[in-house]
């Protein structure tokens, strides 16, 4: 990382710290989340597959990750998440430190409370899949690249990942398809295949947790295919995103 960044991502910290510890959680939903349910069966993974969590709050999500027979891994950056994921969901776990981390652990889950940019390879070596919801929208536009790219350092070569954008709606009056967003194609196509599976037009907060400044805003569901060098693999199934 070049010092500016750093400097960036120590402050970025700090913000999110402070959010936690002031409840100003509005991105956190009390349910799992239905574009989960609905497409994560389209990235085919193995029920026992490990599945990386990053930046994973205290996420519900991770519940029915777990109860779909998945091991779990997640990372977060706050204490305060960490202990209110384990305590709300009545699970009990274990605490042990984990070179930069304290490793929070429980039967089929573990949640590496520390930074993201600290994980090594090493720390994702057995994982098969990723559910990523809201982290690029929860990093400044400095750090979305090194985000990417670390996470494509660290994920083992034939990884399958689930990728939950909310993205300024497109001009779709012309009946145009809706497309891969130029961000994410920019980060993620040298590394992956990207299909975009299902787009849903939805009015949400400008600012989260600020209400009565309602906009339009497209929810997007991506699904991801690492490339191994060797020839692309085949598409995810379906002919286009579908568009509610
Ligand atoms: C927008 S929230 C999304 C949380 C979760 N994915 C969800 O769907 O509820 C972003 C989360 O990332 C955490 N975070 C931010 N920067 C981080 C970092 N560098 N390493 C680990 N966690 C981080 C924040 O504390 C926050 O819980």
């Amino acid at each position: 990382m070049t010092t500016t960044a750093t400097a960036t991502n120590a402050m970025d910290k700090e913000l999110w710290a402070r959010c936690w510890r002031e409840g100003a959680t509005p991105f956190h939903q009390d349910e799992v989340n239905p574009h989960l349910r609905r497409f994560w069966h389209e990235l085919k993974l193995d029920e026992k597959a490990q599945i990386f969590v990053p930046l994973c709050g205290k996420s519900l999500d991770i519940v029915w990750l777990l109860e779909q027979g998945h091991r779990v891994l997640g990372v977060e950056l706050s204490p305060v998440a960490v202990r209110a994921f384990f305590r709300e969901n009545r699970i009990r776990p274990t605490r042990k430190k984990h070179g930069a981390f304290t490793r929070w652990h429980s039967e089929r889950l573990e949640i590496l409370c520390g930074d993201f940019f600290d994980l090594a390879q090493a720390d994702l070596a057995n994982v098969a899949g990723v559910y990523d919801r809201a982290s690029l929208t929860a990093l400044p536009e400095e750090l979305r690249l090194q985000y990417a790219a670390h996470l494509h350092h660290l994920l083992p070569p034939a990884i399958r990942m689930m990728l939950l954008t909310t993205e300024d709606p497109e001009g779709d009056e012309t009946g145009a398809s809706p497309q891969v967003a130029e961000e994410v194609s920019r980060l993620y196509a040298a590394g992956f295949d990207i299909a975009l599976s299902h787009v849903e037009h939805v009015v949400g907060e400008a600012i989260p947790g600020q209400t009565g400044t309602l906009i339009p805003l497209d929810e997007k569901v991506y699904l991801l295919r690492g490339r191994m060098g060797g020839p692309q693999a085949a598409p995810f199934p379906g002919g286009g995103p579908a568009i509610n």
